[in-house]
């Protein structure tokens, strides 16, 4: 089987990278990275990977130098992350973070591979593209994120017509129980620590707010075409279930897994086979209780902005992950207050409520990408207003 990975150096990336080492029948492809050139050539090496892939054209000479005498091409830059995925693949794994690695899984797609699909903004900004190209191409997406990995393993066997409803969880993040007052003065510090799973900074950020929880309440509609009103967010502060789902005659299947991605990353990889998998084993008895409670709007009101785009289709789902991408990156810099991530998304949605091409139909990649750049300028001229 020939595989890619594109986002190798991350923290999906290396649990995928991790697994492909069990596997011996495994050609690699293509491995892609961002700044970590080191790290993105020692898993050249250590695979005999044909390509290695920098996103940033100032990395290829540290890259190059990295991989003299190796036998892997070496390329940087946008373009050639499109040309890695377009070059033959079995196996796609998709773990870029954010907007940016929704180009190289659609042309994955486009050359008949199946994707693994772990970057959930791929579906929040373009879901029915995608799954249209996947469909003209006979390629098949298999989900990565936990809960929707999850969902799709309940769903085995399924008639989606008995489907009720669909109930994902959420561990509540580093600030469950903290009042708004508290929430003001979040840092980055706390802010990208999580509770139970070791992920990159953005989605560990993300779950603190419940913005991680809004886009994977958007990529559940788009992954199993169900309507908003089926889809509910529980809060299990020990993340052991994942997601459950309920028939309509009243049975609820839940999955259950340690935290741990390479469940369902090796799910992914060894579908529709079931394969041994280095993760361990619950003791249910050891943990005694799982918990679970109702999420609170008020003090994280990313879940309602996510109804909100639901509700407005088109590129509402470009315009919110853009804004909330760049809230994020306002945060980080010192710019923002936790709780203005939130007041930022809200504003951006609300001034391009007049913008007819908001809830136009998602038709081509250029017009996603043409909403993604307009939120983007709008979040941030919000962001200079707020700071
Ligand atoms: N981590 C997890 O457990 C989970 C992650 N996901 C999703 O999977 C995706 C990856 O998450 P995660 O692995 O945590 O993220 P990380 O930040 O750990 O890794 C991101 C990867 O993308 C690369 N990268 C960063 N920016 C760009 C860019 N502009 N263009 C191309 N490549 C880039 C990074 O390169 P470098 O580091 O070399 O700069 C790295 O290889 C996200 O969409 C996330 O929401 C979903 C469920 C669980
Ligand atoms: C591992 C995974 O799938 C993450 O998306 C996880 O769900 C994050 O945890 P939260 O439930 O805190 O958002
Ligand atoms: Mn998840």
């Amino acid at each position: 089987m020939r595989v890619s990975v594109f986002g190798a150096t991350g923290s999906i990336g290396e649990s995928t990278f991790d697994l492909l080492r069990a596997r011996p029948d495994i050609q690699v492809v293509a491995l892609t990275g961002g700044r970590n050139v080191a790290r993105l050539a020692e898993q050249a090496r250590e695979s005999r990977a044909e390509l290695a892939v920098t996103a940033y054209d100032d990395c290829l000479e540290p890259l190059r130098a990295a991989l003299a005498g190796s036998g892997t091409e070496v390329a940087a830059g946008t373009q050639a992350l499109i040309e890695a995925a377009s070059r033959p693949a079995d196996w796609v794994m998709s773990a870029i973070v954010g907007a940016a690695g929704l180009e190289p899984g659609f042309r994955a797609l486009a050359q008949g591979a199946t994707l693994a699909l772990a970057n959930k903004e791929s579906l929040v900004t373009a879901g029915p593209l995608l799954m249209a190209e996947a469909a003209r191409h006979g390629a098949r997406i298999l989900p990565v994120d936990s809960e929707h990995s999850a969902v799709f393993q309940a769903l085995v066997g399924e008639d989606m017509a008995a489907v009720e409803r669909v109930i994902i969880t959420a561990s509540g993040g580093p600030f469950r129980t903290w009042n708004k007052a508290q929430l003001e003065d979040a840092t980055l510090a706390q802010a990208q620590t999580h509770p139970n799973w070791s992920m990159g900074q953005r989605i560990t950020i993300d779950s603190a707010t419940l913005f991680n929880k809004a886009l994977e309440l958007i990529e559940t509609r788009e992954y199993f075409g169900i309507a908003p009103d089926q889809i509910e967010v529980l809060v299990h502060p020990q993340s052991i279930i994942h997601a459950m789902v309920g028939f309509r005659d009243g049975a609820l299947m839940a999955h259950l897994g340690p935290p741990d991605m390479r469940h369902a990353i090796g799910y992914a990889l060894n579908w529709p086979e079931r394969s041994e998998l280095p993760v361990a084993r619950l003791d249910l008895a050891a943990m005694g209780q799982l918990t679970f409670e109702a999420p609170d709007p008020d003090r994280f009101p990313a879940l309602r902005l996510a109804r909100q785009v639901m509700d407005l289709h088109g590129h509402a789902g470009a315009v919110f992950n853009a804004a909330k991408e760049v809230a994020l990156d306002e945060f980080i810099a010192g710019r923002l207050r936790f709780l203005q991530m939130a007041a930022l998304v809200d504003r951006t949605i609300d001034t391009l409520l007049t913008d007819s091409r908001l809830t136009a139909p998602v038709c081509t990649l250029e017009t996603v990408q043409q909403m993604d750049h307009l939120a983007r300028e709008t979040a941030r001229r919000i962001a200079a207003d707020l700071t």
